[in-house]
């Protein structure tokens, strides 16, 4: 019996994460919860003829019932970007919408996985564990930024350019989830660098890096990416729900708290020294969630003069939000 529950359900990425998530036999109970809305996504996705059962909950009074013995929570709560907008923008309005989510996870679904997808990743992350660090129930195990969409773009793009499968292209992307933060590492993609000039992987890998703007741009005012996000997001809320509880095992790339497995870390803070306690990493997903972080590998030198911009930009996003917990009243 697996519960997952969905906060900001009847969003742009909401509903369709849903939709995704109504169709896996994984899931016994799927939870729909947002500030509007909800009674009648539920209903819409109820009729679905796959085994799990869907519930609709609005408003704050219905978070508690919404979220109480989760397994999973996703949160895809909140505002998306505008042209002219970076994701820290987003931070003054979401900060606290995730925080106030947050805290009834802390209390209703303490040992829940938690997956977050509300921009800016690299700040939302941080609050979570700084709000179930307040309750007293933090597991760096169990907090997950969703960094997917990434991966699915810098499959995407590079298979393109080199003439493959999309999906059979594996290209692990670490370091967090904004412009020069997310670094894919394309040096390590079998058959890519040999087919690719320096140029080449100069341009995708800014592509890759600024694949949400591309989306933010052509939606001209209407939001962000939401189908391929939701495509993402279910990926990764799947992955996780087979690894943890079907005992599959599963790498991916995720935006975690280094002190997940702070023997397999050693090997990323070799590469971007001991400053930052959140990064995006390959991990091995399993029963606790992060069973062990495992090494991002060696890296190009067009690579390696990618990571001391994120670095700086990654401190800068995390004591954002580290500080935005210290200074609420929970
Ligand atoms: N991690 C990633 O790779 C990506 C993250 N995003 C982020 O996901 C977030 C959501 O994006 P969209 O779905 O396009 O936005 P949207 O505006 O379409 O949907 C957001 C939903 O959140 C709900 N909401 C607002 N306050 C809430 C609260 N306190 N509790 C529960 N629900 C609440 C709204 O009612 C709305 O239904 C944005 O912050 C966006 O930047 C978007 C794409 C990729
Ligand atoms: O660009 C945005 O604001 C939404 C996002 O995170 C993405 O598409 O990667």
């Amino acid at each position: 019996m697996v519960k997952v529950t969905v906060c900001g359900a009847a969003g742009g990425i909401g509903q369709p994460l849903s939709l995704l998530l109504k169709q896996s036999p994984r899931i016994s109970h799927l939870s729909l919860y947002d500030i509007v809305n909800t009674p009648g996504v539920a209903a819409d996705l109820s009729h679905i003829n796959t085994q799990s059962k869907v519930t609709g909950h609005v408003g704050n009074e219905q978070l508690k019932e919404a979220i109480e013995g989760s397994d999973v929570v996703v949160i895809p709560a909140g505002v998306p970007r505008k042209p002219g907008m970076t994701r820290d923008d987003l931070f003054k309005i979401n900060a606290s919408i995730v925080r106030d989510l947050a805290t009834a996870a802390a209390k209703y679904a303490p040992k829940a996985f938690m997956c977050i997808i509300s921009n800016p990743v690299n700040s939302t992350v941080p609050i979570v564990a700084e709000v179930f660090k307040k309750h007293g129930v933090y597991d760096p195990r169990r907090i997950f930024g969703v960094t997917t969409l990434d991966i699915v773009r810098a499959s995407t793009f590079i298979g393109g350019l080199i003439g493959a499968e999309p999906s059979t292209v594996a290209c692990k992307v670490v370091g967090g989830h904004s412009g020069h933060t997310i670094l894919p590492l394309i040096s390590q993609v079998p058959g890519a660098s040999g087919k690719l000039t320096p140029e080449q992987i100069e341009k995708v890998t800014n592509r890759i890096q600024f694949g949400g703007d591309e989306v933010v741009k052509a939606k001209n005012g209407a939001g962000s990416a939401t189908l391929s996000m939701a495509y993402a997001g279910a990926r990764f809320a799947l992955n996780l729900v087979e690894a943890a509880f079907f005992g599959k095992s599963i790498v991916e790339c995720t935006y975690v708290q280094l002190d997940a497995d702070k023997q397999g870390a050693q090997d990323t803070k070799r590469v971007i020294g001991n400053e930052l306690q959140y990064f995006s990493v390959p991990v091995a997903l399993g029963p606790n969630g992060v069973e062990s972080i495992l090494p991002i590998g060696s890296l190009s030198s067009f690579e390696q003069s990618l990571f001391s911009k994120a670095v700086a930009e990654l401190k800068g996003n995390i004591a954002k939000g580290t500080n935005f917990v210290a200074e609420s009243k929970l």
